[in-house]
């Protein structure tokens, strides 16, 4: 699950439940999609569900990403037996983490929620690290929560590992966010989405396009 091979900025598209937000991050050029594997989220999707989404992901379309919270082999194990899933987007321990890698012999990211710089990681095992805010009080999930870092702590971070930004990023922000972070791939979520669990077609265009510098996965300038 390498970054991509050029210089633009990687785009993670997250929480897909219904085909037309599938569409757009397929058609804007996203290199990265996510599907949501628990329980309490609005964006939960059954292992059914998310094969028949991932059947309409052209074969050089991006790359499917799991994700799971703390999650037994049994509940990994009938996600991936159903959906062609490219990677695991992990919320557990990091020797979980691992276990999970060397169980199922796919890259894992391993989400680390953080609020400062020193809870940074300076070494990590696994194939790449989502950095996401810690969940609000009150939240019941580490993720999707809408909730930004802090941008300047990834200032003078050496990254043991490829890493993506997470979130509250939205189109409004994303280019101030990858300016101040550093960051050279973004995950977005509820910033796309018209209400929680329902991406919106024209924001996921609009993300994809700010990340990248107001320019779409074939280059073309769009005014921003
Ligand atoms: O989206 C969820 O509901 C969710 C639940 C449990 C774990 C992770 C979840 N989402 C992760 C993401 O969508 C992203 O990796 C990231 O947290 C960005 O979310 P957002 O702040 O909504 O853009």
């Amino acid at each position: 699950m390498p970054p991509p091979a050029d210089t633009r900025i990687g785009v993670k598209i997250c929480g897909l439940t219904e085909p037309a937000g599938l569409e757009a991050a397929v058609t804007h050029g996203a290199d990265w999609i996510g599907f949501v594997f628990f329980a309490r989220s609005p964006r939960h999707v059954t292992p059914a569900q998310a094969a028949s989404l991932i059947a309409r992901v052209p074969q050089a379309g991006p790359r499917r990403i799991g994700l799971f919270v703390e999650p037994t082999d049994a509940q990994i194990a009938a996600a991936v037996d159903a959906a062609a899933l490219d990677g695991l987007q992990v919320y557990a321990a990091e020797e979980r983490a691992l276990e999970i890698r060397r169980h199922f012999g796919l890259p894992v990211w391993h989400a680390r929620g953080v609020a400062t710089a020193p809870d940074l990681p300076a070494c990590s095992a696994l194939d790449g690290l989502v950095i996401e805010s810690r969940p609000p009080a009150g939240s019941d999930r580490p993720g999707g929560n809408a909730h930004p870092i802090d941008w300047t702590i990834t200032r003078g971070w050496t990254a043991p590992v490829p890493w993506m930004l997470a979130g509250g990023l939205a189109p409004d922000t994303v280019a101030r966010a990858i300016a101040q972070s550093g960051a050279r791939a973004v995950d977005v979520s509820s910033g796309v989405e018209s209400a929680p669990g329902l991406k919106d077609p024209g924001l996921i265009a609009r993300f994809i396009r700010a990340a990248r510098g107001g320019h779409n996965q074939d280059g073309d300038y769009q005014p921003r």
